[in-house]
């Protein structure tokens, strides 16, 4: 068997197009939507993921805000910036790039943010509101799944999802989610703790691994015809001295899987996808 590739590239360039007409009847009645991203250092991959985000915003028509502060910036600073955004009418929604430096409280930054702006859904009250299945704005990552796997009409509902990683972008809240009313799927949630890995993730319907662990789940640890979403990203450096990025899915689950979300091209893209919808959906509300 080999599996269907379930294609968040293509399906983020879909859900752009669809925003781009929500926006143009926002922009009609003269409420562009306006994103902004603090992003403090210069952590390479932090840099890509920042400038994905404004060259997917100009595509659908969203005004782009950008905030950069140096690698020694204080918290303070780092205050100073969330107020300001805080403030900026032009700004709809904004996100912080993690991770922050060391030096930085990452969640005292994250808390100082309005929570009617968190474009990210990482903000304590977004994800209160996840707990409490209120609206708000959902994390990215974890959407991204949830809309992807619809898309290919994947089965969520009644099913046995195993999530690998319990991280606060993508593991912990996309358990979240998939126990919502309207997802109703049965997930359990591993981590470095779980003492039986395989016995678990052979049991599942759907695996997301989430750790950052290159090729951790290898394909005896896949029941045949389960959906399989690579969500770890890891960057390594071959015996060619070339670096690249790898993903926590082990290549030959492909033929195994009924369906695979590799990394790149599965859940990345979605992020991005559902950080503009989120966008979208904060200015159709305002
Ligand atoms: N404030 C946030 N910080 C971080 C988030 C987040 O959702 N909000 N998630 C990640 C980084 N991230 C977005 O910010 C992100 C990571 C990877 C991709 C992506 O498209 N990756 C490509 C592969 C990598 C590459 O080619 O360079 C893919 O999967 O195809 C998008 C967004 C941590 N920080």
């Amino acid at each position: 068997m080999t599996a269907t590739i379930l294609d968040g590239k293509a399906t983020a360039a879909a859900i752009k197009e669809e925003l781009r007409a929500r926006v143009k009847v926002l922009a009609d009645r003269g409420r562009v939507p306006g994103l902004g991203t603090v992003l403090v250092g210069d952590d390479p991959a932090s840099h890509t993921y920042v400038a994905g985000k404004h060259r997917d915003c100009a595509e659908v028509g969203i005004a782009s805000i950008q905030r950069e502060l140096p690698g020694d910036a204080t918290q303070a600073d780092v205050d100073a910036v969330v107020d300001a955004l805080n403030a900026d009418p032009a700004c709809t929604g904004y996100i912080v790039q993690l991770p922050l430096p060391k030096h930085l409280d990452e969640q005292r930054v994250l808390e100082r943010m309005l929570p009617d702006k968190d474009a990210d859904g990482l903000h304590p009250v977004s994800l209160g509101r996840l707990v409490l299945q209120k609206p708000g704005a959902l994390p990215c990552t974890p959407r991204g799944i949830v809309e992807l796997l619809r898309r290919y009409d994947v089965e969520i509902a009644g099913k046995e999802v195993v999530v690998v990683g319990r991280g606060v972008t993508a593991g912990r809240p996309l358990g979240l989610l998939l126990t919502r009313r309207s997802e109703n799927a049965t997930v359990t949630s591993c981590h470095t703790g779980t003492v039986d890995l395989a016995a678990h993730t052979r049991a599942a319907d759907i695996v997301v691994v989430a750790v950052g662990v290159p090729a951790l789940l290898t394909p005896d640890m896949v029941r045949p015809g389960a959906a399989v979403l690579d969500v770890g990203s890891t960057r390594v450096v071959g015996a060619d001295g070339k670096a690249r990025m790898v993903g926590d899915v082990h290549p030959e689950v492909r033929d195994v899987a009924g369906y695979l979300a590799p990394m790149p091209g599965g859940v990345g893209p979605m992020t991005r996808a559902m950080l503009l919808t989120n966008v979208v959906e904060a200015a159709e509300r305002a």
